[in-house]
């Protein structure tokens, strides 16, 4: 048969098959096409040895989109990107993120585990009705299709989608742009992190790094662990320490170590507990909850609030709507015991791990409860900068690992105390590119007149002291010289030494006046 008669008779054949099956759709009731369909999928499932399981784009309601579905997706994109032949990109560009590749429509790749061979596979279903406008961008449905043989049910539902699901979310979390978060009107908005601060950058002594970095490390690591001791997976860690020291820079290189979003949570914006809770609810894992100056933000510490409002009181509103707007805007209802059950409680039945960071510059000022361990797990003073915090500034600023004024620097730092911010500034080059030596210089300016200060403080400290001592001791003798004058004049008299010729003369002049009247009334009698 000639190719020409060949592909007219296939034609003829799909022709009479589809005016087959249009008839039997206009005039067979809607019944007997249901089951005809119902009893021959029964049929072909029979004969058929393989499994399906497919996997939805949104389930539940239309509109919502489904996390196993998306998962695949990135483990699809990740892992198969090599064999399919046609791909989708993501839209980089506008999302500022790296480009992600994922399977195309109606595309089909091959997967192993275990021995055991799958076939994955993506499709599109469209919507019977164009009446139907609800999708949220287009009215298609994407769903992905998983096919293996029946033998293998056992391992694929019990061990290959979880390990798909498994890596497919540490892919997400690897390929993730990470988010800032700051609330305000009980809600969470976001800004795309890149904080250049890595523990490299971070000034302390290096191995009070090397243990903190452990200490986050193996926290992260540690899910089975905090499990089987029956605690929530999340650890908290207070960062104290004078202004300038780096704690916030310290928060930023954690998030970056362990690849962490960071929830900045404003206490003072935050109207009561119930909206704490809500807040604290919407974070996702794997994130930094950070509250700064905590010693400000809460009832915690009396004097400091009411300082707070003191400052305030000038700013107050002369319109009392405006006032009352001001009082309602300023007053937080959150409450210590609020913030202790959420750090206790909240999150102990979701195994997802989290770290709480407190800071504060006052330590003491905290309440014991808040801090303690359990808690607080882990304390880490930010201290002024020491010369191998110094090393790390001068390396990351400057590109020096040693220098002749190191020496001098050295010496300095040990007397003095600066902050790793102001040492920082002094080695920031003011032209670009800098001179080294000349930001050294302007270090060891720096530190030498904030001796001077320092020397000239504490001289000043040293004579008010003095004066004081001074003013203290004249007090106490005038107290003393006006408590003896209370008392009679002779007890006073022979308490106060040797007396006065004059006064004497008067004293003997006495005992004679009295002498006389003595004599004088006994004459009487
Ligand atoms: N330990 C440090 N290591 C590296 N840089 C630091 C360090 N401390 C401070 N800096 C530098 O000083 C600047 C201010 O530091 P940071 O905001 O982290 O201090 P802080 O202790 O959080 O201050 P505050 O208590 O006022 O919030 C940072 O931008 C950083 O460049």
């Amino acid at each position: 048969m000639k190719s020409g008669e060949m592909f007219s008779n296939l034609g003829s054949i799909i022709a009479g098959v589809m005016f087959i099956w249009a008839m039997i759709q206009q005039y067979c009731p809607y019944e007997l096409r249901q089951c005809v369909e119902k009893y021959g999928s029964k049929v072909f499932t029979f004969f058929y040895p393989y499994l399906q399981i497919t996997f939805n784009e949104f389930t539940g309601g239309r509109f919502m989109p489904s996390e196993a579905y998306s998962t695949i997706e990135t483990f699809l994109g990740y892992n198969s990107s090599m064999q399919a032949k046609r791909l989708k990109a993501s839209d980089a560009i506008k999302t500022n993120q790296p480009l992600t590749l994922s399977m195309d429509d109606f595309e089909e790749v091959a997967d192993e585990f275990q021995g055991v061979k799958l076939r994955w596979a993506s499709g599109k279903l469209y919507p019977k009705s164009q009446t139907i406008s609800f999708y949220p961008s287009s009215e298609e449905r994407r769903y992905y299709k998983l096919t293996f043989h029946k033998r293998h049910r056992d391992l694929v539902i019990g061990s290959y989608l979880p390990h798909v699901l498994k890596e497919g979310k540490a892919i997400k979390v690897k390929n993730r742009q990470r988010k800032l978060y700051t609330n305000s009107e009980s809600k969470w908005s976001c800004v795309v992190f890149q904080h250049p601060a890595t523990f490299d950058t971070v000034a302390m002594e290096p191995k009070k790094k090397t243990e903190i970095v452990d200490d986050l490390i193996t926290f992260s690591k540690s899910e089975e662990f905090y499990t089987r001791i029956g605690r929530a997976w999340k650890r908290g860690y207070l960062l104290y320490g004078h202004p300038g020291t780096g704690k916030s820079t310290m928060i930023a290189a954690m998030a970056n170590l362990l690849d962490y979003d960071i929830y900045d949570l404003e206490l003072t914006a935050v109207k009561d507990n119930t909206e704490l809770r809500k807040l604290l609810i919407e974070t996702q894992s794997k994130s930094v909850i950070v509250i700064e100056d905590i010693d400000c933000s809460l009832d915690l510490t009396g004097p400091r609030k009411k300082k707070v409002k003191e400052e305030e009181k000038d700013a107050t509103p002369k319109d009392p709507n405006q006032k009352q707007q001001k009082e309602e805007d300023t007053c937080s209802k959150v409450t210590l015991s609020g913030l202790l059950n959420f750090i206790d409680g909240l999150w102990s039945a979701c195994r997802e791990e989290r770290l709480i960071v407190f800071t504060t510059n006052f330590k003491e000022k905290l309440d014991p409860a808040l801090i303690r361990r359990g808690r607080m797990d882990k304390h880490i003073e930010l201290s002024y900068c020491n010369f191998e915090a110094f090393k790390v500034l001068a390396y990351n600023y400057l590109k020096l690992e040693s220098h002749q004024l190191f020496t001098k620097i050295s010496k300095l730092l040990g007397e003095v105390q600066m902050t790793p911010a102001d040492v920082a500034e002094h080695l920031m080059p003011k032209t670009f590119p800098g001179d080294p030596e000349t930001c050294l210089e302007s270090l060891i300016r720096g530190l030498e007149i904030k001796k001077e200060e320092e020397e000239e403080a504490a001289k000043h400290k040293d004579s008010s002291t003095k004066k004081e001592q001074e003013a203290r001791e004249k007090d106490s003798s005038i107290k003393k010289e006006a408590e003896q004058n209370k008392e009679s004049p002779e007890s006073s008299v022979l308490k106060s030494g040797p007396p006065s010729s004059s006064f004497l003369a008067l004293l003997i002049l006495g005992w004679l006046g009295r002498l006389n009247y003595r004599s004088n009334r006994a004459g009487v009698t």
